[in-house]
């Protein structure tokens, strides 16, 4: 789904690669026509060839299908050069396919991208529907995710957001790119839980993490006309991707052989890596691990945290200065926060569907891309849905379980995020802390730029430079 960066390079592709269009006509021209019996939804004005691929061209993706969902309808059919496409936009709609259509559509598309630094597919989040694919989250949750294991890690999530507030401490005064200070502390969190203190490399692997969710979108110019081996070697980002795919190997291959030889983690007992190379070691499990899947889970543990809005806005709104031992209250306003938060700026905007069985509006191996960013924004499920409102969930059914499907940050049905609660509990402690310790305001001249970045989980373009003064605590109120 990295729609926004290969949208941009679209249009310059398009234009470089005429002649290659050109034979990809003649030769589609050449093939027979399918005859399939779908009812399809609607369908927007497409072109020969690209399909629908100019209603998107320069826009941010989920930008692009909003505005086309409200001239179409919340059900659209789309062509994404050879790709069929559904886009999704109502919670109804949603309904169908994250609950009572779930299975036929649990599928996730794979990807140049995901194909190569998710080793094969080798991991969780890739992985299509099925039992290796169960296999992996149940151990993934089990291991890692439980909200035992939640808890447990508390210590270690306080460790790191302790050094994330003394990095920010030494800037005082000055401007800091609080994105990338969080960034790092919360991949750190999680790969500490995951496979121990790993010093060796760490930084450069949080660096690539960063990288590669940039540019495992799908929708390289190679994803959307799969039948061409010449597109297939003409994109450029594969070699990219292979490079890193190269120095990511190095990495996670000397984090495997640690845990082989030492076989116990940080804290003592086993921890996810561990656990792996015991299973495949014992052969316990129905479908053997592999070391692509061991590697693969150990990227995959990349995952970021992201605190998209941190800025005046989050200070006006939790008002006053806490620590987050204080009052129920006071968390009731970070969670309120968290929420609004996750509404305007869900990390995955499109969740990613394939379907994987005939089904009556879907043709079967369509992407089927649910637009949660649509429906958080919707006027006729939201009151004044532009404005960042924290209370508005004040008293409101809403829960980041997706049972309202208007309101689903954290997706929903069989493939949710597993790491819900390992990730909330992670953003209220670094959110907490950092207005506990300090006073925040905008570099002269600047203002808050809310700019999306590229990729799978769209972050902020551009890294948001704050200035931090230090607060004296024992003057708080
Ligand atoms: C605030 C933090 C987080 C948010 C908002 C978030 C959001 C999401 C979303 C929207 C999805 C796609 C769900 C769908 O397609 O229905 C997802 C999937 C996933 N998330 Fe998270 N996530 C967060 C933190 C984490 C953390 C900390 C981890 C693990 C360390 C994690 C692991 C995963 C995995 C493994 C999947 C794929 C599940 C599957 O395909 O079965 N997430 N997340």
């Amino acid at each position: 789904m990295e729609f926004q960066s290969t949208f941009s390079l679209t249009t310059a592709v398009l234009l470089l690669l005429t002649p290659v269009i050109f034979l990809l006509i003649i030769k589609s021209r050449r093939q027979k026509p399918h005859h399939h019996h779908h009812q399809l939804p609607p369908s927007p004005p497409r072109l020969p060839l690209i399909g629908h691929l100019h209603h998107l061209i320069g826009k941010l993706p989920h930008h692009a299908l909003t505005a086309l969902s409200k001239k179409y309808g919340p059900i659209l059919h789309l062509r994404l050069g050879q790709v069929p496409a559904v886009i999704i936009s109502s919670p109804a709609a949603a309904r169908e396919v994250l609950k009572s259509q779930d299975p036929s559509c649990a599928d996730h598309p794979d990807s140049i991208g995901t194909k190569i630094t998710g080793y094969d597919c080798a991991d969780l989040a890739f992985s299509p529907y099925g039992e290796h694919w169960r296999q992996m989250r149940r151990i993934c949750v089990l291991e890692l995710l439980s909200a035992r294991n939640v808890r447990s890690f508390g210590f270690l999530r306080r460790h790191e957001v302790d050094r994330l507030v003394d990095t920010v401490r030494l800037s005082a005064g000055g401007p800091v790119d609080l994105t990338a200070a969080v960034f790092s502390a919360t991949s750190a969190t999680t790969c500490r839980a995951a496979f121990g203190k790993v010093v060796k490399g760490r930084d450069t692997l949080i660096k690539m993490m960063r990288e590669a969710l940039t540019m495992t979108g799908g929708l390289e110019l190679a994803d959307l006309f799969p039948s061409s081996k010449l597109l297939s070697v003409l994109c450029w980002n594969r070699s990219r991707l292979l490079r890193m795919r190269r120095r990511l190997d190095r990495i996670l291959d000397v984090i495997v052989e640690e845990h082989r030889s030492k076989k116990r983690g940080e804290f003592g007992g086993e921890d996810i890596v561990d656990v792996l190379i015991r299973m495949q070691e014992n052969r316990e499990l129905q479908f053997p691990i592999t070391n692509h899947n061991i590697k693969a889970i150990i990227f995959l543990m990349r995952k970021p945290v992201v605190m998209e809005k941190t800025q005046p806005e989050i200070r006006a709104a939790v008002k006053g200065k806490t620590s987050e031992e204080e009052g129920d209250a006071e968390a009731l306003r970070y969670k309120l926060v968290i929420k609004e938060t996750l509404r305007l700026h869900p990390p995955i905007p499109l969740l990613p569907r394939a379907c994987r069985e005939e089904c009556k509006t879907i043709p079967i191996k369509a992407k089927v891309m649910v637009n949660a960013w649509a429906m958080a924004r919707d006027p006729k499920y939201w009151d004044r849905p532009e404005i960042f409102w924290p209370e508005r969930f004040e008293g409101s059914s809403a829960d980041f379980a997706g049972s309202d499907l208007q309101y689903i940050p954290f997706g929903g049905g069989r493939r949710a995020c597993p790491g819900m609660g390992f990730g909330l509990a992670t953003v209220e402690l670094t959110l907490a802390q950092l207005l506990y310790h300090f006073e925040w305001k905008m570099p002269e001249g600047m203002s808050v730029d809310m700019a999306e970045g590229e990729g799978i989980a769209v972050g902020r373009k551009n890294g948001l430079f704050v200035v931090p003064t230090h607060y004296d605590n024992s003057i708080a109120i």
